[in-house]
Parts: structure tokens; C-alpha cells; sequence
């Protein structure tokens, strides 16, 4: 009986969206011993909005949350003389604990990854045009390890029961600051890459800061839980 195997990973993306084979694609192995020191480089500078209401979305992997427009700015570091606007921040998590990062550091990978998506609001007039420009969209990546309960992002958590499926949506007004999902330390590695999923654009400027976050083994497990029951292939 012939087998037939169906590869639906990043090995086929190629086929349907271009970007993929693309010179600069992300998520990459962080090999520190190559990262260049800082330089001169800026301070990075950011302020969210905190009581506006937000909804949490299930894409079909992970979750999101959509900031639905209200303000925000992120400039300096790597971003030149630009501003950038959060559009949307999700999350990565493994279908097994100790693994899940999309960025790995000297070959590591952490339990999750926190994405806070930007876009650049000085040169382009919408996330969608951003997002296929060079120079389009910024992202905060956060490295995420078990350990004590994370408060903050503990808001989002015990809403995924409520967004069990595909399309699912909730929204909350409970007042909520980005910037404390962001480590105490902000030294950060940064470089130019892609989305990490499909269509792969080549339009992010990657901002992965080195300290992780902890959050802890029941957030973790509740993503997984989350994570196997909202994944659809
Ligand atoms: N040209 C376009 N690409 N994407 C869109 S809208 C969908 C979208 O926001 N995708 C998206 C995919 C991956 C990431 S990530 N994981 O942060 O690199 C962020 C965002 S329009
Ligand atoms: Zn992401």
C-alpha cells in the first residue's frame, strides 16, 4: 500500500508563499559569541496604552491579543527615526514543556514566546501595507521560562477556556500594560527577518530581549492544554 506522507510543516511553505526561501527568514538560533556589542545604538523607548478593551483571539495556534487600534509608540534601538504602533501581541508554546521558543539561543530553546507585533506608523498608513514592507513592522520577542506566576500575562491565561476553538474571541476591559510583559532587563539582540509563519514577509525587524520571563508551570500548562485542544493543523 503506497504511503503517503503529508508534510503541512515550514518544509512546504516554500510551495504556497515565496518569502519562505527568502534571505532572511526568521526565527534563527541566537549564537551570542556572533552578536555584535550594541554600539551606539539609541535607547529603545515604548508606551502602550493600558485601559482600553481588548480581545483575545484563537487564530487556530496559540493566542492573540488585538489591540484594536488604540495607542501605542515603540522608537529607537535598531528603528532609526521612525514610530512604531502595536497591532497585536501572541504567543508561541511547544506541545511539550522545555520547548516551544521560536527563537533558540546557542541552540536553546525556552518554554514559550511572547511576540508584541509593531507596526511603522511614520511611513506606511496601515499594519497590512506595513507588514509588506522592508522596514514595516518591528517585534518584540520575550523569552518565556517556567517559574513563578507572571501576573500580568495571567489576565490573558484565564481567558484561553473561554477561546477553546479556531475563531473564538473574548473580549476584556480589565486594564493591562503591555510593558510588564517585558523583562526588568531590556538588553536585547536584534536583526532584520521575516514572520515566522506563513506568508513569511520579510518585513520584521526583530527586537528578542536576552532576559526571559518566568511564568509558571500552571500558565504553562494551561497554554498546552489550550495549546493541543485550539491547535488545528
Ligand atoms: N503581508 C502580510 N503578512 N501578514 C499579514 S496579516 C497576518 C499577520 O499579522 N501575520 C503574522 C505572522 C507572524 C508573526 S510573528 N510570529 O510575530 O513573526 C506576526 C504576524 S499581511
Ligand atoms: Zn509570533
Amino acid at each position: 500500500v503506497p504511503v503517503v506522507i503529508l508534510i503541512v510543516g515550514p518544509a512546504t511553505w516554500v510551495e504556497k508563499f515565496p518569502e519562505a526561501r527568502g534571505t532572511r527568514q526568521s526565527p534563527v538560533d541566537i549564537v551570542t559569541s556572533r552578536a555584535s556589542s550594541g554600539g551606539s545604538a539609541p535607547p529603545l523607548v515604548w508606551r502602550y496604552s493600558v485601559n482600553h478593551p481588548r480581545s483575545v483571539v484563537n487564530p487556530g495556534y496559540c493566542w492573540r491579543v488585538d489591540e484594536n487600534g488604540y495607542d501605542s509608540e515603540l522608537r529607537g534601538g535598531p528603528l532609526g527615526s521612525d514610530v512604531y504602533k502595536l497591532q497585536q501581541w501572541h504567543c508561541h508554546w511547544g506541545s511539550v514543556n522545555g520547548e516551544g521558543s521560536e527563537h533558540t539561543v546557542d541552540g536553546r530553546a525556552f518554554s514559550g514566546e511572547l511576540h508584541l507585533v509593531h507596526w511603522n506608523t511614520s511611513k506606511y498608513n496601515s499594519f497590512t501595507e506595513a507588514a509588506g514592507q522592508p522596514d514595516g513592522l518591528a517585534v518584540l520577542g520575550v523569552l518565556l521560562m517556567v517559574g513563578s506566576k507572571h501576573d500580568e500575562l495571567d489576565k490573558v491565561v484565564r481567558l484561553l477556556p473561554y477561546i477553546q476553538h479556531k475563531g473564538d474571541k473574548v473580549t476584556f476591559s480589565e486594564p493591562l500594560n503591555p510593558a510588564n510583559l517585558l523583562p526588568k532587563r531590556i538588553a536585547y539582540w536584534t536583526y532584520p527577518g521575516s514572520l515566522t509563519t506563513p506568508p513569511c514577509t520579510e518585513s520584521v525587524t526583530w527586537i528578542l530581549f536576552k532576559e526571559p520571563v518566568q511564568v509558571s508551570a500552571e500558565q504553562v500548562r494551561l497554554n498546552l492544554c489550550y495549546y493541543v485542544n485550539g491547535k488545528n493543523v
